[in-house]
């Protein structure tokens, strides 16, 4: 027999330098890891070799694939125990608590998926290294019976090659380049700044204390919320839709929901065969394509109004000449440019859309927490936020590049709560990780959670500390992977660093935050990493 089961409870310890064990909080303990026997198992204990200690076979040769340590070869039977145990919602966990079993590379089964998942220290370099790897998205299916959905599959998710990086690159021209940062910043500042207006409204109205200092202790998950949407509208369609308003419409609400519930009903489409799914998982794939129609019918009526917004100024343009060069959000200038086909334009907006709201809605929340909990971190980021805002002279921009402590703080969130939790490549040519040959055509996924709270990778991971991406240099190599690497890359990193930046800034400079309880955050993976509950957090105005 090539594998032998071993009995692991959480008390086991691994040998070799990985001392430092997580429990698994709040998880059912997995009872069975199987590994293959390749002198990884003795005397019921996980040997060095397994725990990845040592990175070269005896011989000093590449190791084969099949030698890398697995958690159970049956796909099925690994499902049907993770559904069983409702081990997806802690799939970040299960993953980190692995690792310390068996080291930075090992290969997981689940259903219809298998990959090979790593961490550093293994040197993951070579998985981004070449241009060419190929990312497959796994979401959208081309398979969809909605109509909408495959034309955005075969828009963006399926293109490969030069044919995909050609129309990426106009893409990023109005999203990821400094120049449309420059264009777009404005926008996201002044959602900031309402939002920030409107909560100041509310402390005063509904918060305790004397007039002028009041505080008020609330749950600002939805609040949050609505300000991703607001500003992801203003950005990408140059459109206020008045979220912040006393009465938002129903409409943005619905696509919240509709985001929301689209990803919550992702997971089990990855690891379900088509065929099954359309049997058996008939009515959570309907639930599925039914929100991305919401989603799709929210940006489908917004383009038809950029469209017939362009088409009015281009006329008014020609009948009074060069007229105002206003910014229009990337909608407008994609449309204005007239580079991409309406299709791409479409789904590349809907992408996004989808892409833009509980993505930073949920780091935002964990940092208003974290900064809750650590005052004294808090009052270091808000000293260097007040000094840079008072040199920048209103210019939001040059208030951000004064305070690198912001930007850290948003690495530091991202390091703890990962939102997507891996990064996946599938390789074009054979490559070597951690001395285990790899077939092209392996998916292979960087392992975000426990990356980020590793002893061996981070000083005192368990500590939030914003100073520490620039101040003690921990920000190189691969350490920071929140939003992929490469050409493939996080299409809205820019938008999404600067968003939650200038809130954090308006925020810090009008409130101080804290928590009532310095507990830790339970955790929970839907497609993204969320708390269970969300945390209520007490602003108390400066
Ligand atoms: C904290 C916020 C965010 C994080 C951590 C994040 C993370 C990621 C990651 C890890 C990927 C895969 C990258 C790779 O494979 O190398 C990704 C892709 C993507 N993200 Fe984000 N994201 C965030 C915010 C946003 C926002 C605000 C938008 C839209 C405005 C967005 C739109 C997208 C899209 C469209 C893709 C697919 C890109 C492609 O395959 O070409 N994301 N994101």
């Amino acid at each position: 027999m090539r594998s032998m089961y071993i009995q692991v409870t959480m008390c086991i310890r691994a040998q070799g330098t990985r001392g430092s064990r997580n429990l698994l909080c709040g998880v059912a303990p997995q009872r069975a890891l199987c590994m293959t026997a390749a002198g990884t198992v003795v005397d019921g204990k996980i040997g060095a070799e397994s725990t990845g200690v040592r990175k070269r076979g005896v011989d000093g040769r590449v190791r084969r694939f099949d030698e890398i340590p697995h958690t159970g070869r049956n796909g099925w039977i690994n499902l049907v125990k993770f559904w069983r145990e409702d081990r997806f919602r802690q799939l970040h966990k299960h993953m980190e608590m692995t690792f310390n079993a068996l080291g930075p590379i090992y290969r997981q089964h689940l259903g219809t998926q298998s990959s090979v998942n790593i961490m550093m220290p293994c040197d993951i370099s070579e998985l981004f290294r070449s241009e060419g790897l190929h990312p497959r998205r796994m979401t959208l299916q081309p398979w969809a019976t909605h109509r909408e959905t495959r034309q955005h599959s075969k828009g963006v998710f399926l293109k490969n090659g030069d044919e995909w990086r050609a129309d990426r690159l106009l893409l990023n021209k109005e999203v990821m380049m400094s120049s449309a940062v420059k264009r777009f910043l404005p926008l996201l500042d002044d959602v900031a700044r309402d939002f920030c207006r409107m909560l100041r409204v509310r402390v005063e109205r509904e918060g305790r204390g004397e007039e002028g200092k009041r505080s008020l202790t609330m749950d600002p998950s939805p609040d949050l919320f609505r300000f991703a949407l607001e500003a992801s509208c203003h950005v990408i369609y140059g459109e206020r839709i008045g979220l912040f308003s006393s009465s938002p419409s129903l409409e943005s609400q619905k696509f919240i929901w509709a985001v929301e519930r689209m990803l919550a009903t992702t997971p089990p489409l990855l690891y379900l065969p088509p065929r099954l799914l359309l049997h058996i998982g008939a009515p959570l794939w309907t639930q599925h394509a039914t929100e991305w129609g919401h989603i799709f019918s929210h940006a489908e009526a917004r383009i038809q109004r950029g469209y017939q917004r362009l088409s009015s100024s281009q006329g008014r343009k020609s009948e009074v000449g060069a007229a105002g060069d206003q910014y229009t959000g990337v909608l407008g200038q994609l449309m204005e440019k007239g580079q991409l086909s309406l299709d791409l334009i479409k789904a590349n907006i809907t992408g996004l859309m989808a892409g833009g709201v509980d993505t930073t809605a949920v780091p935002l929340e964990f940092a208003l927490f974290e900064l809750g909990r650590n005052p004294e971190v808090q009052e270091r980021v808000r000293q260097q936020v007040r000094a840079s805002w008072a040199q920048a002279g209103g210019d939001p921009q040059k208030a951000l590049q004064g305070a690198p402590l912001l930007k850290g703080t948003i690495k530091e969130i991202l390091r703890l709560y990962p939102v997507g939790t891996t990064v996946q490549r599938y390789p074009i040519k054979d490559i070597v990780l951690q001395n285990y040959h790899i077939p092209a055509g392996t998916m292979v996924q960087a392992c975000l959670y426990p990356l980020g709270r590793s002893v061996e990778v981070f000083e005192e991971p368990q500590r939030f500390d914003p100073g520490r991406w620039a101040e003690k240099g921990e920000g190189t190599g691969f350490r920071y992977l929140a939003f992929g690497f490469g050409a493939r890359q996080c299409v809205g990193r820019r938008i999404a660093e600067n968003e939650m930046q200038l809130l954090l800034m308006h925020i810090l400079l009008s409130f101080h935050l804290s928590v009532s309880s310095s507990e830790d955050i339970k955790t929970m993976l839907t497609l993204i990493l969320q708390p269970e509950t969300p945390p209520r957090i007490t602003f108390r105005k400066l």
